[in-house]
């Protein structure tokens, strides 16, 4: 009877330190969970954003910015598989800048990207990410400008029906941050909509690409030369610089195809349109217009300069013969005609003023063909 009130009263503290303590646990729970909701939000804004990107460049770049933000990483990184290099040189073709994503890798194979593989086949269970302490040795090929105290990373593989296209690459200055026993459904799952997105923009980028070439000789073709000529010839007006244009005609390239059959023509076009290539800048485009008729974009060259280009290319194609097979060589010439933008009349809408760099170019490489072939004529308005 007389011991019960100090019972109570402790037995009351207790309770009131057990509450203010569940109140605490509850306030960081809370926090947590607001702090996840905030998280999946970022994150599902950023799934929403890569899913709407539209070109390559607006999706590597669109990872490179927002994801180290959204998961709060000092390093997102990308590898790719690029076997032979294609993804590289059609991106590079349609105009991709790569010195501007110094955190794109590409690697030829599988191998390169540091998972461990062992012997895969059809049934092999997919790679799991690699999770742990950075380590230079071993994972600096994913990292190639570490930031300062990089402590703890992921590579996670990306994935297209089971085939591994590439790795995310993932760093955090936080050595607690990515440890082998942290689950990686998240990362997983972040990696495989990042791998949808990469195998679609690419996808559609080499489709681009197969419509704006010609499959035979792999320059451009009519389609992409008449959109870059308006392009470029807006810029050339408002930057006030000389673009000049190019027809080149092989010489009776009926007879070289009678004599040596169309198969052997198309690898007369084929070394053609190498030997063209050779002697032009990386800012000039060729393209073939169809048949025999290769045609050259020149930027910043007038008149003059782009007769002497003319010149080399004719020497060129003329210089040697072409082994269109181990026994069969033959003789090409080309017969080119040369015109420059007359950048005067700003009247004249630029799709107008391409018919007629185009027409006065044609005319040009017609005289060429009328006074004898195998030479270049320029056209000078008012002759
Ligand atoms: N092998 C091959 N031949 C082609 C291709 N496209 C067009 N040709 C041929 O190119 C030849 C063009 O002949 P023409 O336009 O008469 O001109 P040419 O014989 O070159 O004579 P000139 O231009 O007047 O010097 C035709 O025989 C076409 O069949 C192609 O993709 N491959």
């Amino acid at each position: 009877m007389t011991t019960t009130m100090p019972d109570k009263k402790s037995q009351a503290l207790e309770l009131a330190a057990e509450n203010q303590a569940l109140r605490t646990r509850m306030a960081y729970l809370l926090e947590q969970a607001e702090r996840n909701h905030n998280i999946m939000m970022r994150h599902q804004a950023f799934d929403l954003e890569i899913v709407g990107a539209g070109t390559f460049p607006e999706l590597v770049g669109t990872i490179f910015r927002t994801l180290p933000i959204i998961s709060e990483l000092e390093a997102v990184t990308l590898t790719l598989i690029d076997e032979g290099g294609d993804i590289n040189t059609v991106m590079g073709k349609l105009g991709v800048n790569f010195s501007e994503f110094p955190d794109l890798i590409f690697v030829e194979e599988v191998d390169a990207l540091g998972f461990d593989l062992g012997r895969r086949n059809a049934y092999s269970p997919t790679p799991k990410p690699l999770l742990g302490m950075y380590d230079a040795a071993k994972h600096g090929h994913a990292f190639p400008r570490p930031p300062d105290g990089l402590q703890s990373v992921a590579l996670v593989p990306l994935l297209r029906n089971k085939r591994i296209i590439g790795s995310l690459n993932l760093g955090s200055v936080d050595p607690t941050r990515f440890t082998p026993s942290l689950g990686t459904d998240f990362i997983e799952h972040m990696a495989s909509i990042i791998a949808i997105c990469l195998e679609n923009v690419i996808s559609n980028e080499m489709l681009k690409y197969i419509g704006l070439t010609d499959s035979l000789t792999g320059v451009y073709n009519r389609r992409y030369m008449d959109r870059r000529l308006l392009e470029e010839i807006s810029r050339a007006r408002r930057q006030a610089y000389d673009i000049s244009f190019m027809y080149i005609d092989i010489d009776h390239f009926k007879r070289v195809n009678d004599t040596v059959g169309h198969q052997g023509g198309d690898e007369v076009l084929r070394e053609v349109a190498q030997r063209i290539k050779a002697e032009l800048r990386l800012s000039d485009a060729l393209a073939r217009f169809g048949g025999e008729e290769f045609v050259v974009l020149l930027i910043n060259a007038d008149l003059d300069s782009a007769a002497f280009v003319a010149e080399r290319i004719r020497a060129g194609i003329a210089a040697s013969m072409i082994h269109v097979s181990p026994s069969v060589r033959v003789s090409i010439t080309a017969s080119l005609g040369v015109a420059c933008l007359d950048r005067s009349d700003l009247s004249v809408t630029p799709e107008t003023a391409a018919m007629e760099l185009i027409a006065q170019a044609d005319s040009a490489l017609y005289q060429a063909k009328d006074s004898g072939r195998n030479r270049v004529l320029t056209y000078r308005p008012g002759d």
